[in-house]
Order: structure tokens, then sequence, then C-alpha cells
């Protein structure tokens, strides 16, 4: 197959008309919500708000160990002695009440008496037999009472569909007593690596040939978005055995994402093989290539049902066209609406761009001397160059055009 083809589909597009294909297509194709017992939901993203079927807290109760007065019993110039009626622990409510200078035991957690609307601390009393005082001063009212609702009302709407389920608000669903949530379904992901130069690490190499490395790059970075990802066998560079094997997993997977064989070499067979198959009705080209570097020959595609993301060989193109383009499809068909981290630092040091691309440029993330955040761009930015971006932790994103950065200038960086 000869992979020099004529699109007649959309190709060489700026980032940001790429990117909104990619929202469309996975707003279009939104997954189907499941409902997950709560210990199964962390880290999914929530189908449904979440409303409070009950207050929180759901009962006065105390924040310390100590003693439930009524403040008005206490003097401010002079200690207060109070009779001790009882004792109320967490856990089971006695239905209790206090009078006039009298306080009653009570631990944190445990139901605030009727009469009480201060705690004194234990440290601060002194108890006699059933005497207890408290020094002037030290208590102030309402201390150290925690009031019915004043976390969360009933009917407040606490958590909001398209929200990922941290484990904060996993959490908070459970102090709310709630057991199951409704959240969308996992994409389910298939990986393949192409290409004849490929040896799996513990193996051999013969000459030409090198280690593959994308695949776990790939399975580690889907897994680390909560995914639980399938990888294929390396697949040889032969047309019809890449045909059969990714029609293949586009029957049984929502997404497929391959490495190597999308830029213009004799090859590089995917883009004119994908082409093929929606020109005969089994899918759909929506874009090849991006005015973005690394990653320019990025191809986005539907064969049968599922959504093919076919990236560039080249390891740091896998890594920035996986964080640009790879996450926001994944993210897009779980309904995710929350957006991904991303901020903003000094630049170390100065960049020369020379080109009028988007670039995603490696860099290590660092606190400046004045506390802000800054980033060192690494020198070595070839889109081979592993080194390089295994010892960064963030892409420095340059917007399109040509630009002599210097040091200090504020960029956009995507921490990973
Ligand atoms: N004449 C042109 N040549 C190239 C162009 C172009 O536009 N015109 N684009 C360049 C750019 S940019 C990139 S990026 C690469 C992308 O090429 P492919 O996506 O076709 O990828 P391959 O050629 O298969 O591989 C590129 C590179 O990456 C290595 N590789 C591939 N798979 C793996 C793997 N699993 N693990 C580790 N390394 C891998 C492969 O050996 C190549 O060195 O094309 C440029 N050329
Ligand atoms: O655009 Mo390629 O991904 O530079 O190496």
């Amino acid at each position: 197959m000869n992979p020099s083809i004529v699109p007649d589909f959309p190709s060489g597009l700026p980032f940001e008309q790429a990117r909104a294909i990619v929202a469309a297509v996975a707003a279009a194709q939104r997954l189907p919500s499941q409902t997950l017992a709560l210990a199964r939901a962390h880290g999914h993203v929530l189908a449904q708000d979440v409303v409070a079927p009950m207050a929180l807290p759901s009962f006065d109760n105390s924040a310390m160990d100590g003693f439930a007065v009524r403040h008005a019993d206490l003097a401010t110039d002079a200690d207060s002695a109070l009779q001790l009626v009882g004792e109320q622990f967490a856990g089971h409510s006695l239905g209790l009440a206090i009078g006039r200078r009298q306080c009653l035991r009570i631990t944190t957690g445990a139901p605030l008496p009727a009469g009480a609307d201060a705690i004194a601390i234990k440290e601060s009393a002194c108890v006699d037999g059933n005497r207890v005082v408290v020094p002037a001063g030290s208590v102030r009212p309402g201390a150290h009472v925690r009031r019915t609702g004043e976390d969360v009302r009933a009917g407040d709407r606490v958590l909001e569909a398209g929200w990922v389920m941290s484990p904060a608000r996993i959490a908070l669903a459970a102090s709310l007593g709630i057991g199951q949530l409704e959240v969308a379904r996992r994409p389910t992901v298939a990986v393949f690596t192409t290409g004849d130069e490929l040896v799996e690490p513990g193996m051999a190499l013969q000459p030409g040939q090198i280690y593959n490395s994308n695949r776990e790059l790939l399975m580690g970075l889907l897994r680390g978005d909560g995914l639980e990802p399938t990888a294929w066998p390396s697949l040889a560079d032969d047309p019809a055995r890449v045909a059969s094997m990714l029609q293949d997993a586009a029957s049984s997977f929502d997404v497929v994402i391959t490495c190597g064989a999308v830029s213009a070499g004799e090859k590089d067979h995917i883009p004119a093989l994908l082409q093929h198959q929606a020109a005969a009705g089994r899918g759909r080209m929506h874009f090849w290539k991006v005015r973005m570097k690394p990653g320019m020959p990025l191809l986005f595609a539907q064969l049968e049902r599922a959504q093919l993301l076919c990236l560039p060989g080249n390891p740091v193109s896998v890594l920035a066209t996986y964080l640009t383009f790879g996450r926001a499809l994944l993210d897009g068909l779980q309904g995710r609406l929350e957006p991904r981290p991303h901020w903003h630092a000094r630049l170390a040091s100065a960049f020369d761009k020379r080109h009028a691309r988007r670039e995603f440029l490696r860099g290590r993330l660092l606190p400046g001397a004045d506390g802000t955040l800054q980033v060192a761009p690494n020198p070595a930015d070839g889109s081979h160059r592993l080194a390089a971006a295994a010892q960064s932790d963030a892409l420095i994103v340059l917007p399109e055009g040509e630009h002599a950065f210097v040091a200090g200038e504020l960029v956009e960086v995507l921490p990973y």
C-alpha cells in the first residue's frame, strides 16, 4: 500500500481545531453510565448529581471531650461551679437535658444534651466529685458545638455530574450514607505498537533493532488515568496484518491507540489503510496531522464503533500526543467536565522557538528564588530524546508562531 495518499479529510490542522474535533467526537460518543458500589467508584467520573439525603452533621454534637454547659451560667469575671448531672458518650443518644448551673460530661461526636449550648474542654475544667469548676472567660458562646447542617443541608447538591470521584468526594458520599453511585463506564482501550525494528526488553537486539519503549509508556499513562488497557504483541510493518488486527480490536474496544506508521515513510501504512476503510463505509477519518511539535503526524479516525488515535512513533511524540489528545478523548468519552491541571510558570532559561507549530517542550518545575513556580526547559528537545522526558515533569506549552522566549517569561505548563 502506498502511504502517499491524497487526503479527503481535514489535514494539517491548528492544535485548537484538532482538539475541538476530539471534544465533539467524544461528546457524541459518550459512554453509558453504570451503577457502582461506592468502594469501586474511586477515580470514576460521576454521571449524575448527588443530592444530600440528610444534613451533615445530622445532629448537634460536641467537637471536643469535656463538659456540655449553658453559656449563660458562666460568669466572665469569676470561676463558675457547675453540678455534674451525667454523661453522654458518642454512639448512643440518651436524650439527656441540663438545667440551670448544671453540666454533662461529653465526648467528641456525642449528641449535645438539650439546654446545652457550649462545651468547656476537659483540660480547662476542674472536676471534684460531681462539681465542675469552669475558669472565668475560658468558654466563648457556642464553643466547640457542631451544629446540625452546618456542613451540608439536606437537599444540597453536593457533587455534580462530570466531577471525578476523589477520595474526599467518595468520603463525602459515604458520610451521607450513599452506598452506590452512578458513574460513567470506563472506556476499554487496546494498545498497539508497530514497526519491524521493535524488540521487547529482555530479548537480544539484532543490528538495526531497538527496544519497544512506547508500549510501557502508553500502558503507564493509561493506567495512571485509572484505565485497564490491553496491549497487543507488537505488529510488524505488514499492511494486511495491521489491517486485520486493527479491525479485530475496533470491533471489541471503545478506543484503539496505535503508535508509529503514521508519517510519510514507505512503511507508514496506517493513514492509507484507515482512509480505505472509511471509503468502504467502515469508519471515518476525523483528521490527520496537527500543527504541533512533537506529534505532528497524529491521526484520529473511527473504525467500526471504535475511536482510533494513531500516535506518531517517536517516544516523546507519544507522551505529548497522549497528554494533549489521548486524555482529552478518554475524558470526553466519560463526560469529565473538570479540566486537567494546567498552570503557569516562569521560564528559568531562554528558548528560541524557530517554527510556527505549537510546541510542547519538556521541562522541570521548580520553585524560583521568590517562591513562584518556574520551569527549566530541557535543551534536548528531539522527539526521540526519552532521557530528557524522563528528567522532566511537565510539558511547556509554547504557542503558535516563531518567538524568542526570554528567561522569566510566563508560559503555560502541563504537569505529567
Ligand atoms: N519525510 C518525512 N519524514 C518524517 C516526517 C514527515 O513529515 N516527513 N515526520 C517526522 C515526524 S515529526 C515524526 S513524529 C515521525 C513519525 O513517524 P511515524 O509515526 O510514522 O513513526 P515510525 O516511523 O514508525 O517511528 C518513528 C520513530 O519512532 C521509533 N519508534 C516507533 N515505535 C516505537 C516504539 N514502540 N518504541 C520505541 N521507539 C519507537 C521508530 O523506530 C522511529 O525512530 O516521522 C518523522 N519522519
Ligand atoms: O512531530 Mo514529530 O512528533 O516531531 O517527532
